[in-house]
């Protein structure tokens, strides 16, 4: 790995005394590339927000340390780390137009005013805000701030930007577009980025890498489509997905010719040993009980599958979306015909043994996914 990225390691924050207090984030480590985009994905309080104010300065590292650029920064001042941000809480000086906002950023940088004015003018645009540049902060909209902030700290030639929900307050035509826009002018400039978020879609769009932490604990640090595939946990593949991954308690049972899941209500899913790779068998040999998932899009509707009772059926313009009553819970089923199916309607279920998740009972850790170890 190259030196010049972010690297975390063993970082641990408490809020209040080290061992005692709130212990926000537990022993994270990761590893960011020069010129990569990693969004912090997880529910409110699983520690993200901690994270990104430990690497920018805003809060003091428990235990660990944190280098970026080749530099060891933790015990800098924030303005000594050369990291470039938008928070919220982190406003514009109210004294200044957007503008001066914006340029303000690139005052260290001494360019010509010629050149300043070019580059305030391409990130307006960009974000667009062109006709508030002259305006005050206290003049503007929240979502207008945001994208002004979003402007200060993008323009600024940094180590790193970290971005704060940097489009929470944007109405989602807007967000859709300024994603697509900022990821390639982030890629354009060889940016090196982390991304605050709950907004899945958002991680999925704008990073390379998404970080899924979870109870202060980084959960799975890997690319967009190995998390919806191959989850590390069942937390990972729960999150990540919509609608969420189906989970079902099973047994498991390996003979000579099948392996069969066990679920309740007398629900048998039966496979062929060849379905599974041998190690994939002994790892199931070795357990009774696991979490057996599987995404609603996966789910088929077969001749000869179980039998499910639909509780809703709805299209969604776009899609159907199904739940059924199965194995004594819910599957949901996504499918992107409109299909029309009555309350009560019995439908039947296949679950291909490819689009299998297993996760261990007791731990949630993954075993397989499809075919392979996980
Ligand atoms: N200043 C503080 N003093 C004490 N506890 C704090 C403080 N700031 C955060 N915490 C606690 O630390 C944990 C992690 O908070 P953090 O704000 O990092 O989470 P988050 O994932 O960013 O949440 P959100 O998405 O809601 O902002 C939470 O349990 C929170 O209550």
């Amino acid at each position: 790995m190259s030196g010049a990225g972010l690297q975390i390691k063993g970082v641990d924050k408490f809020y209040g005394p080290v061992d005692y207090g709130v212990h926000a984030v537990k022993k994270l480590s990761m590893t960011i590339e020069k010129g990569e985009i990693v969004a912090l994905l997880g529910s409110s309080g699983c520690g993200k927000t901690s994270t990104l104010r430990m690497i920018a300065g805003f809060e003091a590292v428990s235990r660990g340390q944190i280098s970026l650029a080749g530099r060891e920064v933790h015990t800098f001042a924030p303005v000594k780390r050369n990291v470039a941000m938008a928070f919220e809480g982190y406003s514009l000086y109210p004294p200044l137009t957007v503008r001066e906002n914006i340029a303000f950023a690139l005052k260290a940088s001494r360019l010509p005013q010629n050149v300043v004015d070019e580059k305030v003018a391409y990130i307006a645009k960009l974000l667009e805000i062109e006709d508030i540049l002259g305006r005050y902060p206290s003049s503007i909209s929240g979502g207008q701030q945001q994208r002004a902030s979003l402007g200060r700290a993008l323009i600024r030639d940094a180590d790193l930007h970290l971005l704060d929900e940097p489009m929470g307050q944007l109405e989602p035509q807007l967000r859709a577009v300024l994603r697509g826009r900022i990821k390639h002018y982030i890629k354009e400039k060889g940016l090196t980025a982390i991304l605050v978020t709950h907004d899945q879609t958002e991680a999925n769009a704008l990073a390379d890498r998404i970080a899924v932490m979870e109870g202060g604990v980084l959960q799975q640090f890997d690319t967009p489509q190995m998390i919806k595939e191959r989850p590390a946990n069942l937390f990972t593949g729960t999150f990540v997905g919509e609608p969420p991954m189906n989970v079902f308690d099973a047994s498991v049972t390996v003979s000579a010719d099948t392996a069969v899941f066990g679920l309740n209500e007398g629900v048998r899913l039966e496979y062929a040993v060849s379905d599974f790779s041998p190690a994939v068998l002994a790892e199931l040999r070795n357990r009774k009980k696991v979490s057996l998932g599987i995404r609603p899009y996966a789910v088929r509707r077969a001749e000869g599958g179980v039998p499910a009772k639909v509780s809703v059926s709805q299209w969604l313009g776009d899609q159907t979306h199904i739940a059924a009553d199965f194995a004594g819970g819910t599957m949901v089923l996504v499918e992107h015909d409109r299909v029309r199916l009555g309350l009560g309607d019995t439908i039947a279920l296949k679950l291909d043994p490819h689009s299998l998740h297993v996760f261990d009972g007791e731990t949630g850790v993954a075993v397989s996914h499809g075919p392979e170890l996980a």
